[in-house]
């Protein structure tokens, strides 16, 4: 059986639902999700601030879920954030949701596009874009201009907002792909893939068949190099237990 742990960095309740919702409506007949969130922390990730302190959470249950024995991480924010970190702690493969999106769309398309939150979202996503080398193959970046829990506080407005964003990009931009920059706009991807008739990725389910797919082959993160696990010390205060005995 295959156990793949979905962590929501941030603190929502009802986005990792919807996040675990995404990630078993894709999930193999032999794999296991557990989604789990970061007991304290960031209610959203809206920045590079949040990121930092959501990153404590993601490594926290990352050293959980390797002490349980899963096969595999995936990291449920479009920040991918403490990823590398995140891979030398685990012994699995880690995928965060931003780079499993963006390595399908380019599978699907040779240029796609992003719509994601807030403004400044779109600037850390086109850092993300430069880091994992898509950079020419995003065509442009959206914004639906709302913050990250807008998107569960159950009005729709936010969805609409993904949708009318999805339409524009379609139509302006010339991209095959659209790649949707959230993890609470996870359950979206299909019904805006049938709508559109293009194309629309979720990172979520994206990274949980990456993750299926590299423990299928056997493949887990090196640990030949920078990603081997952390130089043994001893860590005190708050970060004493982070690192497995
Ligand atoms: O940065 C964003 O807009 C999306 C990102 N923030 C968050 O709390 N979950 C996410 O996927």
């Amino acid at each position: 059986k295959t156990v793949v742990q979905v962590i929501n960095p941030n603190t929502s309740l009802a986005m990792t639902e919807t996040i675990g919702a995404a990630a078993r409506a894709v999930a193999g007949p032999a794999t296991e999700i557990l989604a789990v969130c970061p007991a304290q922390g960031v209610p959203s990730i809206e920045g590079h601030f949040d990121e930092a302190i959501a990153t404590l959470g993601v490594l926290e249950h990352i050293k959980a879920g390797r002490e349980q024995g899963v096969s595999g991480h995936v990291i449920a924010c479009f920040g991918d954030p403490g990823l590398l970190a995140a891979r030398e702690l685990a012994q699995g493969p880690v995928i965060g949701i931003a780079e499993a999106a963006m390595h399908m769309a380019t599978m699907v398309s040779t240029r796609f596009s992003i719509v994601t939150t807030l403004p400044r979202t779109v600037i850390i996503a086109r850092h993300l874009l430069q880091r994992y080398g898509f950079e020419h193959y995003c065509a442009a970046l959206h914004a639906i201009d709302l913050p990250v829990l807008a998107l569960e506080d159950g009005s729709g407005l936010a969805q609409e907002k993904v949708r009318a964003g999805c339409i524009q990009a379609k139509r302006q931009d010339g991209s095959g792909a659209i790649v949707l920059g959230c993890g609470g706009m996870a359950t979206l991807a299909s019904e805006l893939t049938l709508e559109l008739g293009i194309p629309v990725i979720d990172g979520v389910g994206a990274a949980v068949k990456m993750v299926e797919s590299l423990v299928a082959l056997g493949l887990s993160t090196s640990k030949h190099g920078d990603l081997d696990y952390p130089v043994r010390k001893t860590l005190s205060g708050q970060f004493a237990g982070l690192l497995p005995d």
